[in-house]
């Protein structure tokens, strides 16, 4: 090989080695190539120095994929193929770097010493091809020198084009201050020009590559502008997309609702059909019927056709006849007229008269109030009068009367002749003459000697009911006594008699209107006077209490519990006698009154269970407090009604105590002041003006002593039983009442409130 081809032969081969230095090979950097295999792209791609380094392979393949675009700017269409083909040109230069260089090391540094390793291995190549002129060492050196010097070299390539011509210029000068003839640094010379040419090359090879990079960095940024918008764009789509498919689903149901719509307007479409051809079939029928009323019409008015005729010649005779009765009408007219002009002057006389017939009225009624003013005052002083009148009525009567009331014999009670005693009611005319009623006790016995006995006990009474007389009747004869309290009088009822003759039947009587006893009978009637007396000026005030008294205590029955457990003591303060602590309940209805007695029915009935029939045992006093104010006349009243049934009466054989020490106390009490009463009474009639009177010998008597004392009236009602059985008790009762009826008690005061 000649020194030429040596020469030619190394520099023949650097291309190969490097092969951006071939012209030939610069071209393939274009991106068609790049984009068309990446292994294409790592043959052709020089393994030079101009590599981009590795930390900027992602912008290199930008940039390649960008130079690839930029080829086709201006008619670029957005692609989402998603091959990797923009990082491959970065890849395939870098490896394409790491290949060639011997070390793997990046940078200039790195294609500096592949540089001057290929440059010491073509030295080291000539070196061997030339004969060894030189000792090994010489070579060795001169390879060591040449290693040495290619290194600077080396490093000036990568500094520039200068510093490797240096190189080469110190290396020759090494050689020539060697064993290399002058041939040989000929032939260096012309390697070296080589050289420059190739750096040259270089040089041109590396600014057109920065310019490709440049123009690959500006496509990269504009490709990533452009993946920008075309993320934005694909991220509009979507949204278009979803807001398409929202739009399509509103369109959907829209269009459902427009179906459901149309459904509905088709179903009200044929309603609206059925009904129009209803319609149609009625307007039919009608047109029918209308045809045939003109049918009739037609045939009625070719009927009235005749008939105007008819009336025409009517009409004609009727106007004849009106202007006939014209004529009368303005006769008649013009006596109206003439009628009210008499009208008018009797008008005027009219209403002279009214207004004198109104001044007589006014007189009239100015006279009447006057009279009325007086005819008032006279009834009050007449309610005066008639109250004094009533009282010496009463008076007159007697202060204490007695009555007796004979039973019916009850269902349960045998009605035969020898069940009943034998008792006589005297004469009803006698009575009404001598207002005294006798009644008759026969009694029939047998004498030690065998002989029948027969026996008669007259009684006479202020009035004496016989069996079939009912409450009312016995009411009548009382309610004088009820009107008496409204006057101020202290009135005291009392029922006597022994156990079942009927006295809480006359007091409180049965449930029924009928039956009502002499209580609820004596508050209706005080009610009804009382609202009656309100126009005369007074004014009632009304309230009651209920007391029992057994075994000489007090107990209330209107009091709360059960039972009255309270102690009342009786006092008299100012003369009046009151009881501590018992309940007293405003009146202002007689229903209010009726509710009162309900209620102390049901605590005797309690007491009565407690007991063993205590009611019988114990007497009940019911007493009805009366205020009254009369504000025109300036009288007041104040005045009690007390309604008094009294226990049992009956001797202590007859009550069947017996053992029983209980009913044995109960009997001894009930007499006690059953005769604590007869001698009250006996005191008041002894008529001993200051005298005493025993009120204090019981409970009973103590309590009343306000309506005993010679202040009331008192009526005693003895009731009797009507059987044989019971004859003795009723001769006993007889007798009792017969004391009270004889007794005389000092003129009556009427109560006056202070
Ligand atoms: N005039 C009468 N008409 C109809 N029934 C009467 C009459 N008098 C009393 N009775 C009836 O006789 C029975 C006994 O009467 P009542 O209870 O009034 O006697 P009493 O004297 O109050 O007895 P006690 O002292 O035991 O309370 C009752 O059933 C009552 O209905």
């Amino acid at each position: 090989m000649s020194e030429d081809q040596e020469n030619i032969a190394p520099m023949s081969r650097l291309p190969r080695l490097a092969s951006p230095a071939k012209p030939s090979s610069i071209p393939t950097l274009s991106a068609a190539p790049l984009l068309s295999s990446g292994n294409a792209n790592k043959r052709k791609l020089p393994s030079s120095p101009l590599a981009p380094p590795p930390t900027k392979r992602s912008v290199s393949g930008s940039s390649a994929s960008s130079g690839l675009r930029s080829s086709q700017r201006g008619g670029f269409v957005p692609t989402t193929t998603k091959k990797p083909v923009a990082t491959r040109p970065a890849s395939a230069l870098g490896a394409s770097t790491r290949r060639t260089g011997s070390t793997g090391s990046t940078g200039s540094a790195g294609s500096s010493s592949t540089t001057a390793t290929t440059r010491a291995r073509t030295a080291t190549t000539a070196a061997a091809r030339r004969p060894p002129v030189s000792s090994s060492s010489t070579t060795t050196r001169s390879s060591g020198t040449l290693g040495r010097s290619v290194g600077p070299s080396a490093r000036a390539t990568s500094r520039g084009v200068s510093p490797g011509l240096a190189a080469t210029a110190t290396s020759r000068s090494a050689i020539g201050s060697g064993v290399a003839s002058a041939a040989q640094f000929k032939s260096h010379d012309g390697r070296l020009e080589n050289v420059e040419r190739m750096v040259g090359g270089f040089k041109d090879l590396l600014e057109r590559e920065q310019a490709k990079i440049s123009s690959l960095q500006m496509s990269q940024v504009d490709l990533q502008a452009l993946l920008q918008s075309t993320q934005n764009t694909e991220r509009e789509a979507r949204r278009d997309l979803s807001s398409a498919s929202e739009e399509l689903a509103a369109l959907r149901a829209s269009h459902t609702r427009e179906i459901d719509d149309l459904e509905r307007t088709i179903a009200r479409k044929d309603r609206e059909k059925r009904g129009l051809e209803e319609e149609l079939r009625d307007s039919r029928e009608e047109l029918s019927r209308e045809r045939e009323t003109i049918r009739q019409l037609k045939q009625s008015l070719a009927e009235q056709s005749t008939q105007h005729i008819t009336l025409s010649a009517q009409l004609q005779a009727s106007q004849t006849q009106l202007s006939i009765v014209q004529a009368e009408v303005d006769r008649a007219t013009l006596s109206v007229s003439s009628m009210k002009a008499e009208l008018s002057v009797g008008q005027e006389n009219a209403k002279r008269a009214e207004e004198l017939a109104e001044q007589k009225v006014r007189q009239a009624e100015e006279d009447r109030d006057r009279r009325i003013a007086e005819i008032e005052a006279e009834l009050r002083e007449a309610e005066t009068i008639r109250r004094k009148l009533h009282n010496q009525v009463q008076e007159l009567k007697g202060n204490i009367r007695v009555f007796a009331r004979v039973r019916p014999a009850l269902a349960h009670e045998s009605s035969s002749p020898e069940a009943l005693a034998e008792i006589a009611y005297g004469d009803e005319r006698t009575a009404q003459e001598t207002g005294q009623s006798q009644i008759v006790v026969k009694s029939r016995s047998e004498s030690a000697t065998g002989q029948a006995r027969e026996q008669e006990y007259p009684f006479t009474f202020d009035k004496i009911f016989a069996p079939q007389a009912g409450q009312k009747e016995v009411f009548e004869e009382i309610s004088m006594l009820a009107q008496s309290v409204l006057d101020g009088y202290n009135v005291c009822i009392f029922a006597y008699g022994q156990t079942g003759s009927g006295k809480s039947w006359t007091m409180e009587g049965g449930q029924n209107d009928q039956d009502a006893g002499m209580i609820p009978r004596a508050i209706d009637m005080i009610f009804a006077v009382s609202s009656g007396l309100k126009d005369r000026g007074w004014k009632y005030q009304m309230e009651g209490q209920f007391l029992e008294v057994y075994n000489e205590v007090i107990n209330d029955l209107l009091g709360n519990g059960q039972f009255d457990t309270k102690k009342h003591e009786i006092k008299t303060v100012d003369g009046k006698v009151s009881v501590t602590d018992v309940v007293s309940i405003p009146l202002n209805n007689p229903r209010q009154v009726s509710t009162l007695l309900e209620r102390a029915r049901g605590r005797r009935a309690v007491a009565a269970t407690l007991m063993n029939e205590r009611s019988s045992r114990s007497h009940s006093v019911f007493t009805l407090k009366v205020k009254g104010e009369n504000p025109l006349t300036n009288e007041k009243c104040e005045a009690m009604l007390n309604l008094v049934d009294l226990a049992g009466s009956e001797r202590l054989e007859k009550s069947g105590a017996g053992e029983n020490k209980d009913r044995m106390k109960e009997t001894i009490n009930i007499n006690k002041s059953l005769s604590a009463l007869a001698d009250v009474i006996g005191a008041l009639g002894s008529g001993k003006e200051g005298g005493h009177v025993p009120y204090r010998n019981s409970t009973l008597t103590r309590l009343l002593q306000t309506s005993l004392s010679g202040s009331s009236k008192t009526l005693m009602m003895c009731n009797l039983s009507p059987l044989s059985v019971h004859l003795n008790e009723t001769l006993c009762s007889l007798r009792f009442a017969s004391k009270v009826n004889w007794t005389v008690v000092g003129q009556v005061r009427k109560q006056v409130a202070k």
